[in-house]
């Protein structure tokens, strides 16, 4: 049984703990807040981010970083993408050479275009950075509702490790050398699913939602292949299986911020009234610059862009996307005549 933590305690963090100390492993959670840790400590819930999911007794919890960190087999980096920068920063002074670090966060950085084991590789040379990603919503994990992921790593052996650690029978976990694959996937969804909340909340029906998932993992494959990414990851759990699922679910926090713009609030409004993490508004930004400087087509990203930051109505950005140039849906396919 091995050692671990898992920086951050927002719903994600929270499933994933309980995944593992249910596993049999020791399992410390890190918090950014004091009071979060003596409510986790006290409830064993965390009632605004997770509720309903109690977690087991034998969870440790801190605030301390060191103490989440050194003597840690592996950490899982559960904070937020916009966090992960900041947060790798703390932990510069616990971290040892080869440490596992699993980034579970999705996001592109706006700043620099770099995705979460990149920026985490940047800050702590000396880790050994992989990821843990797929259509996996925490209300879902917590409730041992059977869910497929992907651990992705530069090398086969720390990826079955991480296998090793996570899978149970409702939580089934398989490997990838493709991590840029796997976290451009998770990432981009994102963008693509505020655009399918949108069109739930025009009161579009299935036909346009299938449109979009379809016309979606086009655009994402396109910008992720011409990035290094593997088309079989598109095609697979971190790729088409994340934004089927952040495009229809009850669960999804991009859908649902989407859904509200769809009925008329702006981009902070809905943010504020999501109360989670919506990150689909920030790797959207990220996308667009990315699909400028790799010549890459995503007209889905850039209405999103136009409705976030240029007040452009969803109606309108419907309406334009319908009618756009017409198109060859596959062009490379050969005619008969
Ligand atoms: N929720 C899910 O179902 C799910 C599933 C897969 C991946 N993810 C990814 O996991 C990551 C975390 O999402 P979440 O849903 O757990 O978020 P969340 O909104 O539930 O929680 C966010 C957590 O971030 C912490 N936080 C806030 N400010 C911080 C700071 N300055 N430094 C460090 N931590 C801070 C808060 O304590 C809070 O608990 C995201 O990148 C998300 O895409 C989430
Ligand atoms: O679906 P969202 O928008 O809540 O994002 C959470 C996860 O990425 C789902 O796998």
């Amino acid at each position: 049984m091995a050692n671990v933590s898992v920086i951050g305690a927002g719903s994600w963090g929270l499933a994933l703990a309980r995944r593992l100390c249910k596993n049999g492993h020791d399992v410390t959670v890190w918090s950014h807040r004091e009071e979060g840790v003596r409510e986790l400590r006290e409830q064993h819930e965390n009632r605004s981010k997770l509720p309903g999911v109690i977690l087991p007794e034998e969870i440790q919890y801190t605030s301390s970083l060191e103490q989440a960190i050194v003597g840690k087999d592996l950490c899982v980096l559960a904070v937020p993408s916009v966090y992960t920068r900041s947060t790798a920063e703390q932990m510069k002074p616990f971290v040892t050479d080869g440490q596992i670090i699993v980034s579970v966060a999705k996001g592109i950085e706006e700043s620099t275009l770099m995705i979460q084991t990149d920026i985490i590789s940047q800050v702590l040379p000396q880790v050994n950075a992989a990821v843990l990603s797929g259509p996996s919503h925490a209300e879902e994990v917590g409730r041992d509702i059977p869910t497929t992921v992907v651990a992705g790593a530069a090398d086969r052996e720390t990826a079955e490790y991480i296998q090793n650690l996570f899978m149970s029978e409702s939580f089934r976990v398989y490997t990838s050398p493709d991590m840029l694959g796997i976290e451009l996937g998770g990432a981009l969804k994102n963008v693509i699913a505020l655009a399918a909340g949108v069109a739930d909340g025009l009161g579009c029906g299935d036909n346009t939602k299938a449109a979009l998932i379809t016309r979606g993992i086009a655009e994402m494959s396109r910008l992720g292949v011409a990035m290094g990414g593997h088309i079989e990851t598109f095609n697979g759990l971190t790729g088409i299986g994340d934004l089927i699922v952040t495009c229809s679910s009850r669960h999804s926090r991009n859908r649902k911020a989407g859904y509200l713009i769809g009925q008329g609030r702006t981009m902070q409004e809905a943010m504020d009234e999501v109360q989670m993490v919506v990150e689909g508004v920030y790797s959207a930004r990220a996308a667009r610059i990315l699909a400028v400087k790799y010549g890459i087509d995503m007209p889905i990203v850039n209405e999103v862009n136009k409705v976030l930051f240029e007040n452009k109505t969803a109606r309108e950005a419907m309406a334009d996307l319908m009618l756009r140039d017409k198109k060859i849906e596959h062009p490379e396919l050969p005619w008969k005549k």
